[in-house]
Order: structure tokens, then C-alpha cells, then sequence
């Protein structure tokens, strides 16, 4: 297992702690990710909403020695507790729904296990790379889909040959080329859905340890939706571990075997589907 670290950190270290030691005992359930009681913390620059806003784990040395001395906090700025003390262990094989209402943390969380968030207190540990795919995630605007398709694949790892191999059958699931050949575009081109499309055609085009999708699903047509509900089954069939957040119950029920759901950054429920669905809907319903 290996800690998150982040990015003003160094390289991850391997490190074992208890909690990842008493999962790693459970021999048939190989753990993928084991998030040991997670906090995290945005602290906002400067007053009101026009302070720019940085993870608390980034506060300066100077900063955080004064905060000691002093006991007082800075100032200006005000902190938005993310999520707090959240705890779980993820297995290989599972498909697990991140659900809440608006701003519960489900995002935060998925970036504090790939490494993008620093924790204010506890600990991420994964075994593998962990491969975030957003709505927002980075293609080259001004290049076109079939070059980023080459692009994306080489920084999956895959050598030049198989990325070529994998450009048609990328571009095909996507369907961009559905109404004309938009492959040959630039990105700029595209409508934020057909992009959305792409990316997670590309990122599931290779098999992932640890694959999270933020809501990349929801901008995609119907048809697309359940070309992709299939390809997610197949990842964790294929003995990755999926973490989905969708505000689509039904994407959820569809696709995951586990359910976390989360409110004001706290885990209000972790168990099967069907379970953690009924008691949200009810939740929303109330
Ligand atoms: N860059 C940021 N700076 C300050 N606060 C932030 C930042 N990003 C998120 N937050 C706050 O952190 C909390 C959790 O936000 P997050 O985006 O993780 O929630 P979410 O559950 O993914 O929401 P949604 O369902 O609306 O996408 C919210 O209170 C939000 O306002």
C-alpha cells in the first residue's frame, strides 16, 4: 500500500499502518484503497469571496508556526471543512456510487485519494495509481480528437504501437464521429458532452487499479450512458476498483455493488445499493 502525498509533496512513500495492515490480513478481499479517518480542509485567502482559495495542508511554515505560537488563526481567510473524518476500505472487484447533495465532498474526496488534495488529518493509502477522470480533466483544446487520443493513451503508459492500435476502437466508442468526422477537429470543436465522451473513452480504454469518475457520465446522451455503464462493469470485472459520483440514482444502481454517501463531509451510510439508495431517497424525500 502506498500514502497519498500530494502536490507541493515528494514522491509517494510506502508505509503500513494499522489500518492498512488489518485489511491487508483479509486474504480472499485484496484492498485497493483504504482511507483512514480523512479530513480536509480548504482555507480561503484573504476576506469574503474574492480570497483565492488554497488546501489548509499548503498553509506556509511561517504561517502554521505563528497559528502554534500565537493559538490565534489568521486574520482573513475563512476554512471550508470538506470532509471530515471519513473512514472505508475499498476492495479490487467493487464498483462503489459516491452520493449527496451538493457540496457534501464527494469531488474533494476523490481528489484527496488521487493525490490532488493534501488530507489536514489522516490518512489515504492505495495500492496502485489511482486515475482521477473529471468532467474538467486536461485535453489539448487546440489539438484534434485523434491526437489526443494518441496523447492520452502514451500518458496511460502504452507504448506508441498499442496507442495506435486502440485510436479507432477509442474514437468509435465515443461516437463523436456519429454526425461527421469530428475526430479530425480540434477540440475546441467539440460541445462539452461530446468532449466528456472522449475523455472517458480514453481513460477507459486500459485497465485501471483504481479508476474515479466525477460526474463524466452525466453529459453524455442515453445511448452513451449505457455504452459506458457496460464499459465500467467490465473495469471491475476486470479486478479494478470504480468510484463513481453521480446525482443519477439510477447511473448509480446500474453500475455499483457499494454505496458511500456523504453529507457536509461527513459518511452518513457506506453498504449495498439498494440499501444506501433507499435510505438517501428517502433522506432527499423528507
Ligand atoms: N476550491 C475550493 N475552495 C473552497 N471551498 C471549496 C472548494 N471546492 C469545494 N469547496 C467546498 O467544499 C465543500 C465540498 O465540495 P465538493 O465539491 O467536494 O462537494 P460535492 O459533493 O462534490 O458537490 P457537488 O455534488 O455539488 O459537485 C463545499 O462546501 C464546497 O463549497
Amino acid at each position: 500500500m502506498t500514502e497519498q502525498r500530494t502536490e507541493n509533496g515528494t514522491a509517494p512513500v510506502t508505509q503500513a499502518g494499522p489500518a492498512a495492515e488489518a485489511a491487508a490480513a483479509t486474504e480472499e478481499r485484496q484492498p485497493t484503497v483504504i482511507v483512514d479517518n480523512l479530513h480536509v480542509v480548504y482555507r480561503l485567502r484573504g476576506a469574503g469571496a474574492k480570497g483565492r482559495a488554497v488546501p489548509a495542508a499548503k498553509e506556509s511554515a511561517r504561517a502554521r508556526l505563528k497559528r502554534f505560537v500565537t493559538g490565534r488563526q489568521p486574520k482573513r481567510g475563512r476554512e471550508v471543512h470538506a470532509v471530515k473524518g471519513v473512514s472505508f476500505t475499498a476492495y479490487r472487484g467493487e464498483a462503489i456510487g459516491l452520493i449527496g447533495s451538493n457540496g457534501s465532498g464527494k469531488s474533494t474526496m476523490l481528489r484527496a485519494i488521487a493525490g490532488l488534495m493534501p488530507p489536514e488529518s489522516g490518512r489515504v493509502y492505495t495500492n496502485g495509481q489511482p486515475s482521477l477522470l473529471g468532467v474538467n480533466a486536461a485535453l489539448m483544446n487546440d489539438l484534434s480528437g485523434e491526437r489526443n487520443v494518441i496523447l492520452g493513451c502514451l500518458a496511460m503508459g502504452m507504448t506508441p504501437e498499442e496507442a495506435h492500435a486502440k485510436r479507432d476502437e477509442i474514437i468509435k466508442f465515443s461516437g463523436i464521429n456519429e454526425k461527421g468526422d469530428f475526430s479530425s477537429l480540434p477540440m475546441r470543436a467539440y460541445s462539452s458532452g461530446m468532449a466528456a465522451r472522449l475523455r472517458f473513452s480514453i481513460a477507459s480504454a486500459k485497465k485501471h487499479d483504481v479508476l474515479m469518475i466525477d460526474e463524466a457520465l452525466a453529459t453524455g446522451d442515453r445511448k452513451f450512458r449505457k455504452r459506458s455503464e457496460a464499459r465500467i462493469r467490465k473495469l471491475r470485472e476486470e479486478a479494478g476498483t470504480v468510484f463513481l459520483v453521480s446525482h443519477s440514482n439510477k447511473s448509480i444502481k446500474d453500475t455499483c455493488n457499494r454505496v458511500l454517501w456523504l453529507e457536509s463531509g461527513n459518511l452518513v451510510m457506506d453498504g449495498e445499493t439498494d440499501e444506501v439508495l433507499a435510505a438517501y431517497e428517502e433522506f432527499m424525500s423528507s
